[in-house]
C-alpha cells in the first residue's frame, strides 16, 4: 500500500488560469473526502490569491521571489513544516507565472521528501488568447511559455471562449509540436480532474534553458493604497497602461464602494469583483521593464 502523498505541481505564463484551476481542484480533492494542501507563492511581497484559499485547506506561502532557484531553500523547510503539521492527503503547489517548473520539481523530488511525497506531475495552463498574439511578448517571456509547456505532464488550453473556434485546431497543433503530453481544451480550468490522478512526469530531463532572474528583465510593483479613489479616474488610468504591463491583481478601494474591489488583470483585460469583506487595499502589478516610480506616481496622484 503506497502512502505516499500526491504532488501536483500547477504551471503556466501570468493569467493563464493556474489559480482558476486550484481552486477546481480544490474542491474536486473535497467531494474526493481527500483535504487538499496548498503551498503557493506570488511574485510579490503580499499575496493576493490566498485569500481565495478556504481556511480550512492547510496553507503555505512563499513571498517576495519566485518558487525558483532563489528560495529553493525556504521550499524545502516550507514543504517540511506541511509534513510536520500533517493533517492533509494531497498537495497542490501552485507556482508564479515566472517560475520555471523545472526549479520546482527539484525541490520536490528531493530526496528527503521520497517517501512521503509522490510527484505526479506538472500541469500547465495556457491562455488560449495569449498563445495567439504570443509575438507581442519579449523573446524571455514566450521562451518561457514555451518551456512551461515543454515540461508539462498534461497541458490545458484555457480560456478558449476568447478565441475563434477555426482558431483552436491550429493553436493546438502548435502546442502539440512542443509536447507529446496530452492537451486539454479547457473554458475555466475545468477537466475532469481524474485525469490527473493517472499523470506521469514526463519530459523531465533536469535542464532548463531559462534562467530568469537574469534574463526576463519582469518588475513586480506592489501598490498600496492609502486612500479612496474615483473608478473614472482608474479606468483612465488603466486605459494609459503599456503592454508590457501582463498581470495586475489586488484590492481597490473605490469611494463608492464599502470594500475594496477585486481586480483582475491580463493582457489588458480588466475585471472587477465585489468583495465583501475589508482586504487591505494592495495592487500587485507585473510586468517588463517598468518604470517603478513613474507608476507609484500616478497611482498616487489617483488618491487626491
Ligand atoms: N475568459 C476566460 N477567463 C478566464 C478563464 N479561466 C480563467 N479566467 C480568468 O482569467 C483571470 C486570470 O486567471 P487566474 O486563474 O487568476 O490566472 P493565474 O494563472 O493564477 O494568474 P497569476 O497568478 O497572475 O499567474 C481571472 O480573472 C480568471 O477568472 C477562461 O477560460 N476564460
Amino acid at each position: 500500500m503506497n502512502n505516499k502523498k500526491p504532488v501536483y505541481l500547477l504551471s503556466g505564463f501570468l493569467g493563464s488560469g493556474k489559480t482558476t484551476l486550484l481552486k477546481n481542484l480544490i474542491r474536486f480533492e473535497k467531494e474526493q473526502g481527500r483535504i487538499p494542501a496548498v503551498l503557493m507563492n506570488e511574485a510579490g511581497k503580499v499575496s493576493i490569491d490566498s485569500e481565495e484559499v478556504d481556511s480550512d485547506i492547510p496553507l503555505a506561502e512563499l513571498l517576495d521571489g519566485c518558487i525558483c532557484c532563489t528560495i529553493q531553500d525556504k521550499l524545502e523547510s516550507k514543504l517540511q513544516q506541511l509534513l510536520i503539521t500533517g493533517g492533509f492527503d494531497t498537495l497542490i503547489i501552485e507556482t508564479t507565472g515566472v517560475a520555471h517548473p523545472v526549479e520546482v520539481v527539484d525541490s520536490v523530488i528531493s530526496p528527503l521528501f521520497a517517501d512521503q511525497f509522490s510527484f505526479k506531475g506538472i500541469v500547465t495552463t495556457v491562455d488560449a488568447l495569449q498563445w495567439e498574439k504570443r509575438d507581442e511578448l519579449s523573446i524571455q517571456a514566450l521562451q518561457l511559455m514555451r518551456e512551461q509547456i515543454k515540461f508539462a505532464s498534461m497541458v490545458l488550453l484555457n480560456k478558449t471562449d476568447l478565441v475563434a473556434d477555426g482558431k483552436i485546431p491550429v493553436i493546438l497543433n502548435e502546442i502539440q509540436s512542443l509536447t507529446s503530453s496530452k492537451i486539454y481544451l479547457t473554458q475555466q480550468a475545468k477537466i475532469n480532474y481524474k485525469s490527473l490522478e493517472d499523470m506521469s512526469l514526463k519530459n523531465y530531463d533536469g535542464s532548463s534553458q531559462v534562467r530568469l532572474d537574469q534574463d526576463l528583465q519582469l518588475n513586480v510593483i506592489v501598490h498600496t493604497f492609502s486612500q479612496k479613489i474615483e473608478r473614472s479616474a482608474f479606468d483612465t488610468w488603466l486605459r494609459e497602461q503599456p503592454s508590457s504591463i501582463y498581470r495586475m491583481k489586488g484590492f481597490i478601494p473605490f469611494h463608492d464602494e464599502k470594500y475594496p474591489a477585486l481586480f483582475q488583470y491580463s493582457y489588458g483585460m480588466p475585471l472587477f469583483f465585489e468583495h465583501d469583506m475589508k482586504m487591505t487595499p494592495n495592487l500587485v502589478i507585473i510586468g517588463e521593464n517598468l518604470d517603478e516610480e513613474q507608476l507609484k506616481k500616478n497611482l498616487m496622484e489617483l488618491e487626491k
